[in-house]
């Protein structure tokens, strides 16, 4: 298991970064390593973003220095969303079958983690997204059929788009933890514009189902001072409360969403209006 840190950046410091500098800390490259989990500990809301990318023997969730505790689940939540193969993810014994989509909350204390992929040739890739919990909520399946769908956008605006919402209050139980999947209709193209922040809360991004010539520019900065990342499939990104997240791809994509911070409710949200983005 490797782990990668990253600090939490004033927004005034970010102004002075060129393109490598951006990337190095909001972005991040290789989600799923075969045969690995790969995790990046970042101090804003103190989430860990990554993968595990099973092939032909199965990976356990180990702790690292950076967890502080006994086990990677002591005083954490975990999310996991499948962007692969079928595989199969088993919590202190319990065996769960996570498809293509399928979402899986793991309650705080849980001891051992595994994920196996059911066949090697076309491994699972498990996305895993923790925040810091203080207390036990049980592990629940969610299938992408059961989420919670919203139909957003317009085909004039080209961000017709599907946003089903399964870690939420009233779905699943967590602590802080909130995500889910939003998925782009053919021919669509943007996600989140007009653009909102919300300083309550931070928010991550995988973005997946891109072909491999085609990327999405990621909106990104305080709405008065506003960069981009240039985001390839299966990429992910790093968005502060301080932060705009909005992209708009070259072909239309899905991007998994998630959010730890002070409270979970999805609409509070500041919206910016388009005159005052620069
Ligand atoms: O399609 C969208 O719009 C989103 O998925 C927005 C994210 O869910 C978000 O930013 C939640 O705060
Ligand atoms: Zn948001």
């Amino acid at each position: 298991m490797t782990i990668d840190i990253r600090q939490a950046i004033h927004p005034a410091d970010m102004v002075g970064y060129d393109t490598e500098v951006l990337r190095e800390n909001f972005l991040i490259e290789e989600v799923f390593v075969p045969g690995e989990i790969a995790l990046t500990y970042w101090h804003t809301d103190r989430l860990v973003i990554g993968g595990a990318t099973p092939t032909s023997a199965p990976l356990k969730l180990e702790t690292d220095k950076a967890i502080g505790q006994k086990t990677f689940l002591a005083r954490r939540e975990l999310g996991i969303c499948n962007v692969g193969g079928p595989g199969k993810v088993t919590c202190d014994g319990k065996t769960f079958q996570v498809n293509l989509r399928d979402m899986l909350y793991v309650g705080m204390g849980t001891v051992d983690v595994t994920f196996a992929s059911d066949d090697a040739a076309n491994p699972a890739k498990f996305y895993l997204l923790s925040t810091p919990a203080h207390a036990t909520h049980p592990t629940v399946l969610v299938r992408e059929a059961d989420a919670n769908a919203l139909e957003l956008g317009t085909q004039e605006q080209a961000n017709t788009r599907t946003l089903r919402q399964y870690i939420i209050p009233g779905r699943v139980d967590s602590c802080q933890l909130v995500m889910g999947l939003t998925t782009l209709k053919p021919g669509n193209i943007w996600n989140t514009m007009p653009a909102h922040v919300h300083d309550r809360r931070c928010e991550a991004y995988l973005y997946f189902g891109l072909p491999d010539d085609a990327r999405v520019f990621h909106m990104m900065g305080e709405p008065q001072e506003t960069r981009h990342l240039v985001v390839a499939n299966e990429q992910a990104i790093l968005s502060p409360g301080w932060s705009i997240h909005s992209g708009v791809g070259t072909k239309a994509y899905s991007f998994i969403w998630a959010m730890g911070g002070d409270n979970q409710d999805f609409t509070d949200m500041d919206m910016v209006a388009m005159g005052d983005l620069r």
